[in-house]
This record gives C-alpha cells, sequence and structure tokens, in this order.
C-alpha cells in the first residue's frame, strides 16, 4: 500500500498546535492535510484562532469549522504551517508554486514559528531546480521582468489558461528559471532591489522546523535554530 507522504509530514506538524494557539495556514497540496487534521482536532474541542494565506486556505478552513480571525484582531501567529517547493538542509525554501507567496510570506513572517511540511522529493542540496516565483505588479511589467533576466535566469510569467495567471492580490507571477542557486541570501538581495518585484518565494530565516514525508513510511524531522 502506497503511503500518502504529504498527509504523513502534515499530521505530524498538527501535533504541534496546542490549545489557545493562533495558527497561519499555508496553501497547497500537502498543506491542505494539515488542515484537514486541525478541523478534525477542532470538531474534537481544540481551541484555536487562524488566518489563511489564500482564498482556497480559508474557503477550506471555513468549511471545517476552524475559527478564522480577521488580521486587525491579532497583532501576531504562534504557528505557521506550511509547505514548499524545495526545501534545503538549512531550512532555505523555495515557495510559491501555487501563487500565494506574498501572503505565505506575509503569515510566516509574522509567526513565532513556522513549520515546513513536505515529501522527500523536494528536500534538495542546492535550491534552484524548482523555477523561483517572484511575484510583480502589472504595471510595466515588461521592464521587471528584463529586470529579472538581467539577474541571469530565464523569467516565464505564469499563465492560466489563455490569460496571464492573477495572484489572490491581482499580481503577476514571473517563474525564473535559475538553475543552481549560489547564495539564496544575496539572489533574495537583488530581487527585492527591483522595483516592480512585490516579494520572492526565497524564505530564509523563516522556518524553523522541517517535517518530510518518507515513502517508506519514516519521517525525517530538521530543526532550525529557532528551536519549538
Ligand atoms: O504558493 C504555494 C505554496 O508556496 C505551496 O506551499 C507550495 O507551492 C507547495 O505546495 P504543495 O504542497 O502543493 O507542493
Amino acid at each position: 500500500m502506497s503511503v500518502n507522504v504529504k498527509q504523513l509530514a502534515a499530521e505530524k506538524a498538527v501535533e504541534y498546535v496546542q490549545d489557545g494557539m493562533k495558527v497561519g495556514l499555508g496553501t497547497g497540496s500537502t498543506a491542505y492535510w494539515a488542515i484537514r487534521k486541525l478541523g478534525e482536532r477542532v470538531r474534537e474541542g481544540l481551541n484555536i484562532t487562524a488566518v489563511a494565506t489564500s482564498q482556497a486556505s480559508e474557503d477550506q478552513a471555513r468549511e471545517l469549522g476552524i475559527p478564522l480571525v480577521a488580521f486587525g484582531e491579532i497583532d501576531h501567529l504562534d504557528l505557521t504551517i506550511d509547505g514548499a517547493d524545495e526545501l534545503d538542509s538549512r531550512l532555505q525554501l523555495i515557495k510559491g508554486g501555487g501563487g500565494a507567496l506574498l501572503r505565505e510570506k506575509i503569515v510566516a513572517m509574522g509567526s513565532t514559528r513556522m513549520i515546513v511540511v513536505a515529501d522527500e522529493s523536494k528536500a534538495v542540496n542546492t535550491l534552484g531546480k524548482f523555477p523561483l516565483p517572484v511575484e510583480i505588479v502589472p504595471f510595466a511589467w515588461e521592464w521587471t521582468v528584463a529586470k529579472l533576466e538581467k539577474l541571469g535566469c530565464r523569467p516565464e510569467l505564469r499563465r492560466s489558461g489563455d490569460k496571464l495567471y492573477r495572484t489572490d492580490n491581482g499580481n503577476y507571477i514571473a517563474d525564473c528559471h535559475f538553475g543552481a542557486i549560489a547564495s539564496a541570501p544575496v539572489l533574495a538581495e537583488q530581487l527585492q532591489g527591483i522595483s516592480g518585484v512585490v516579494d520572492h518565494g526565497l524564505f530564509i530565516g523563516i522556518a524553523s522546523m522541517a517535517i518530510i514525508g518518507k515513502q517508506d513510511g519514516s519521517i525525517e524531522i530538521i530543526e532550525g535554530e529557532t528551536d519549538l
């Protein structure tokens, strides 16, 4: 019987959620399982409040009866559980394959802890095989894309059918094919220096722990410097 490795990792992460916590809900097919499990625990009496990183996750949480709170009502979160497209052993991440990177970064950076949940295919030695999603404003996007190209990548504007893809914030995503990224912090700084770039999918120094589900049914945990 094949193991659902995403579910395995996600459900392990939910064990870290305690009564009274304010929780950030990630986005994607792995975070989906964490939200599902949280819904189960809420039905069993767990008392939490949550914010979501995408419309899809918000809808799922609402359906499951997870109490959602407005950002104006809280000033921080205790724990965020979210997926990743790639992660390395230093807990540097590429996120945004599902287009939610900006909201995900705002929520993760407002959290005391962030647990990344992933299957083993996401764990890499060097980030960059997965094209780096960069959220850009539609205004003068051609100029922004040209500047991205100058950083040494092949940017590809994400499409949704015959239209350009729009994020939940109304922006475009440029998927930037860099190949192996020599220094994620240096690249992050370069990206932040481009006007027109809203944010990018490099998460550096944000995750506190990664829980990686494996096909043999085991789980690998990588702990960062900010421990749980
Ligand atoms: O924008 C999407 C998010 O960054 C996801 O967390 C990421 O793409 C991983 O998604 P999945 O768990 O579906 O592979």
